[in-house]
């Protein structure tokens, strides 16, 4: 995986020498010369880790990290300094950054910082525990939406949360709320105060997965060090979400689907089979009916996944919602980012009626949170949303291009062409040539090439080429 990381520092010979170094060690990086400059960028450029100098003109080190926190409170940010002191670092450590580094030639302490924080954040996008902190945020009566599509959705929820144990899967566009609306089931239903944990199966490396679900005995394999519980075991009592569940690799489905029969499990390496008391949830955008029939999805561990199968409707199919939704995110935006932002004005909310949403819920709650940090007044009004959003008369050219038919006109530009020489090129080169072409045409955002392509930001950059 390429890691994205944006590097602001004033001094041009220290920003492009270090630029150059962590590209070549596979980073993937943008820089700034100053704060300004950075938070530009961070409107359209999405970092995993933000390095940022102590010392710069105008807004230092400092104060740069300050503001992110509160755009991004988990964005890790690694602060570098040629003549920092203990002060500093305190304070750095207090305003949230993650590490406080030296900056040398050979930069050995900005590698070490960067691979924690690189595995950090494998770790975390593997697995994701959710506790029982949050049952109220995830209460049945304070979801937002009132559109006939959400209030049958709704209705169906409340059953399924009744019943405790009856699998379900959730389908979806990306974006739409699958894994909101798992959280949703799990902590309404008598499982809320147990773990809901959430496996994020893509960035599972495949020769892993058996040994993080199941867990392993002491010398099963080399580097089993000790025994080590399994993801499943661990959510014992609670719940497992597999999200992205169609991206599993077919010999990795049969393992699963024999413990969603079976409700054991054996740990690798093991001889004891261990009775597990969870239910199991999976989430996915793709259509795993047509992926079963294809055979890319195993059709029993789909019919088994498939005993309660939630759509989660695209935004734009529940319109009526866009405007609760929206003013939800303004007020807790507002709040975290300390803005007197109190009203969605006559304009902004036309902007959100005009538009299509290709990326659901989720591209809703970032363009109100970029809205709210660049508003300066009260009301949050049209000229608040980004030009290409303000401009859309009915549907964006992106949802134009998700929901075009089979065959768009050659000239159309929201539509990617591309020849298939027969017995020359398999079908991997037509993947690999249509993300990079997705990839350039939005302009190196990887957010929104995933969007356009349907998968997650995750899946993207696993199917890249290196
Ligand atoms: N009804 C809702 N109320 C409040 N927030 C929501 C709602 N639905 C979705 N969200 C928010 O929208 C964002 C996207 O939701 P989520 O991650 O659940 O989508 P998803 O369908 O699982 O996406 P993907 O397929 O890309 O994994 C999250 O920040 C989530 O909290």
């Amino acid at each position: 995986m390429s890691w994205q990381l944006l590097l602001v520092e004033d001094e041009p010979s220290v920003r492009e020498a270090f630029a150059l170094r962590l590209n070549d060690q596979g980073y993937v990086v943008q820089t700034a010369d100053s704060g300004e400059e950075a938070f530009a960028l961070l409107r359209s450029f999405e970092p995993d880790i933000l390095i940022l100098d102590l010392v710069m003109p105008n807004l230092s080190g400092l104060d740069v990290l300050a503001r992110v926190k509160q755009m991004s409170p988990h964005l890790l940010v690694i602060l570098l300094t040629a003549r920092g002191t203990v002060k500093d670092a305190v304070e750095a450590t207090k305003l949230g950054a993650f590490d406080f580094v030296a900056k040398s030639i050979d930069m050995e302490d900005l590698h070490h910082a960067l691979r924690r924080a690189t595995e950090l954040l494998t770790l975390q996008r593997q697995v994701r525990l959710q506790s029982g902190h949050n049952t109220e945020r995830y209460a049945l009566d304070r979801i937002t939406g009132k559109s006939p599509a959400t209030l049958a959705f709704l209705s169906q929820l409340r059953e399924l949360a009744k019943s405790d144990r009856v699998t379900v899967l959730l389908q979806g566009e990306t974006g739409t709320g699958k894994q909101y609306m798992s959280r949703v089931i799990h902590h309404n239903s008598a499982r809320g105060q147990k773990p809901c944990i959430e496996v994020d199966c893509p960035s599972i490396p495949r020769e892993l997965f058996e040994s993080e679900l199941f867990g392993h005995e002491k010398g099963s394999f080399t580097g089993a060090l000790g025994r080590k519980t399994g993801l499943i075991e661990m959510a014992e009592g609670g719940t497992v979400l597999f999200d992205e569940i169609g991206d599993l690799p077919l010999p990795l489905q049969a393992k699963l689907l024999r413990v969603i029969e079976e409700r054991t499990l054996r740990r690798v390496g093991g001889s004891a089979t261990i009775p597990v008391d969870v239910r199991f949830m999976a989430a996915t955008n793709r259509n795993l009916k047509e992926a079963a029939a294809k055979g890319e999805f195993r059709e029993d561990l789909y019919f088994r996944l498939n005993v309660v199968t939630l759509t989660v409707p695209p935004l734009r199919e529940r319109a009526e919602d866009i405007i609760p939704l929206a003013e939800q995110f303004m007020a807790r935006s507002a709040v975290a980012l300390k803005k007197p932002v109190r009203v969605l004005g006559e304009s902004g909310r036309a902007v959100l009626r005009r538009y299509a949403f290709p990326g659901n819920v989720r591209e809703l709650s970032n363009l109100i949170e970029r809205a709210v940090l660049f508003c300066q007044g009260d009301s949050l009004e049209a000229e608040h949303f980004p030009a290409d959003v303000e401009a859309h008369q009915s549907m964006s050219p992106h949802a134009k291009a998700l929901s075009a038919p089979a065959s768009p006109h050659p000239d159309d530009p929201n539509s990617v062409h591309l020849t298939f020489q027969l017995g020359k090129q398999s079908l991997a080169d037509l993947e690999d040539r249509i993300i990079a072409e997705v990839l350039q045409r939005s302009d190196g955002n990887k957010t929104l090439a995933a969007k356009h392509l349907g998968i997650t930001r995750w899946m993207l950059d696993r199917r890249r080429k290196p």
